[in-house]
């Protein structure tokens, strides 16, 4: 959910002229660069939703003719439509609240565009994001191979420790409860700067292991990096930390796994504090990138190269 923005009151919604810089930056705290394109976009579709303005950039309300015509409906007036200037109106007002949450990389590049629409396009074609089809990630999902097979199959490697059993702490999320791919790893404390950009990229049915230090103070990842990780192609996603946005994790495609949920929002640090590709420690379970993690309803193994049975 965006946090700060109602959802309900009235069945006329609110109006986006209630909608400040101020709000805008709450919900978006983090400034638009190339990493974050992807939840950044996302964050303004769900803004855009809400006030009923996604068709002023996806150009299914295109602008009203700016001036009135005659009785006859022939000529044009020298009247200005008042439809013109509401769209006009909201339509600066998109544009605003998009630069206001640019970073100074990327605002160069949106001199000179007049409209919200043209903003918006040129982002997308400058950063071009191209999410996975259903098809894939079912074919993800289905590829997962059951944590009981792979303890049959390779007690040699349980043995030796090239196969690790990671202690059963976490709780489910997601759609999926089976997941498995190779690994990436994350080591953030309460700030999701770089689980923002590793989930806005491809995923490629990867898994993303975050050791959040444990943190019950704040989550780590909520709702729009879940739709990010399933659109991007992410098979799951295992956090040594909190999420939140329960319900809305719960309606993606995608299999996470995390110590518990947390309300309070992460920090977000522009310069990106934490780690990525670092070994990390999960339950005294060290995992390192590059490894394979295996996740379904009986646990999560964790193995140095992929298996099969
Ligand atoms: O704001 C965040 O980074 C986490 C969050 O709520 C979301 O992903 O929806
Ligand atoms: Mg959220």
């Amino acid at each position: 959910m965006i946090e700060s923005v109602p959802t309900s009151r009235g069945i006329q919604g609110y109006s986006y002229t209630s909608v400040t810089l101020k709000k805008i930056a709450t919900v978006i705290p983090a400034k638009l660069q190339r990493q974050n394109y992807f939840f950044w976009k996302l964050l303004f579709e769900q803004i855009f939703s809400r006030y009923k303005l996604m068709g002023i950039v996806d150009g299914s309300e295109p602008c009203p003719a700016q001036f009135l015509t005659d009785k006859e409906g022939n000529d044009l007036t020298d009247q200005i439509n008042p439809a013109f200037e509401i769209w006009h109106d909201k339509d600066q007002a998109m544009l605003t609240w998009m630069r206001s949450t640019c970073s100074e990389h990327v605002l160069p590049f949106t001199a000179g565009l007049a409209s919200s629409r043209e903003l918006w396009l040129n982002l997308e074609k400058r950063f071009q994001v191209v999410g996975v089809s259903s098809e894939y990630r079912r074919n993800l999902a289905a590829a997962a191979l059951a944590t009981t097979d792979i303890c049959d199959a390779h007690p040699d490697l349980l043995a030796s420790g090239d196969l690790r059993l990671v202690p059963q702490v976490f709780q489910k999320y997601g759609k999926w409860q089976a997941f498995a791919g190779p690994v990436v790893t994350l080591k953030v404390f309460e700030d999701n700067t770089l689980v923002i950009e590793l989930l806005s990229t491809k995923g490629e049915g990867r898994v993303l292991v975050v050791d959040g230090g444990g943190s019950m103070r704040r989550a780590v990842t909520g709702g729009m990096l879940a739709r990010s990780a399933e659109i991007m192609g992410w098979a799951g996603i295992v956090i040594n930390g909190c999420v939140r946005d329960v319900d809305e994790i719960n309606e993606c495609e995608i299999g996470l796994r995390a110590l518990a949920t947390c309300p309070v929002r992460p920090i977000k640090n522009d310069s990106g504090s934490g780690q990525k590709h670092v070994p990390v420690s999960i339950g005294g379970v060290l995992i390192h990138e590059g490894e394979w993690l295996y996740a379904d309803g009986d646990g999560i193994l964790v193995s140095s190269s992929e298996l099969s049975i």
